[in-house]
């Protein structure tokens, strides 16, 4: 694999998730790992509907998809930090126009590639 992992970011239901880096670019990724002994394997489906939903308002690009050792691994852009962090650290208090922000933002990002 081209990338190497740097910091773990996130954990999900089934997998961790690591900020990491293209070995010949440099450029920042998201790593996703899960292992691939696990009874329901989820990663492999994620990375199709994520491909789905490729080129829509705030979905990470899938850069590499494959398994090397006991890991299933994707590789996608890394975005920023989870609105959670972000109310995190405004103390979980939102300004009304970060909220009307939000509320504008939403919509375009619910809505699939196709029906725009
Ligand atoms: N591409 C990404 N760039 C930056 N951070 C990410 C990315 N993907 C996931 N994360 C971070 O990792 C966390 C967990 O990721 P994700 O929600 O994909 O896992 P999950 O296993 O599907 O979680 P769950 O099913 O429990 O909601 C996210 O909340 C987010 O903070």
């Amino acid at each position: 694999m081209k990338y190497i992992l740097e910091k773990k970011i996130g954990a999900g239901a089934f997998g961790l998730i690591y900020q990491g880096k293209d070995k010949n670019t440099n450029e920042k990724v998201a790593i996703k790992i899960e292992n691939n002994k696990t009874k329901y394997p989820q990663l492999f489906h994620e990375n199709r509907i994520y491909r789905i939903l490729s080129g829509g308002v705030g979905i990470p690009k899938i850069k590499w998809f494959g398994s090397e050792g006991d890991h299933n691994i994707l590789v996608m852009d890394l975005l920023g930090p989870s609105l959670e962090s972000l109310f995190h650290q405004c103390s979980r208090k939102f300004s009304l126009k970060t909220v009307l922000l939000i509320g504008d933002q939403l919509p375009q990002i619910l809505v699939l590639p196709e029906a725009r």
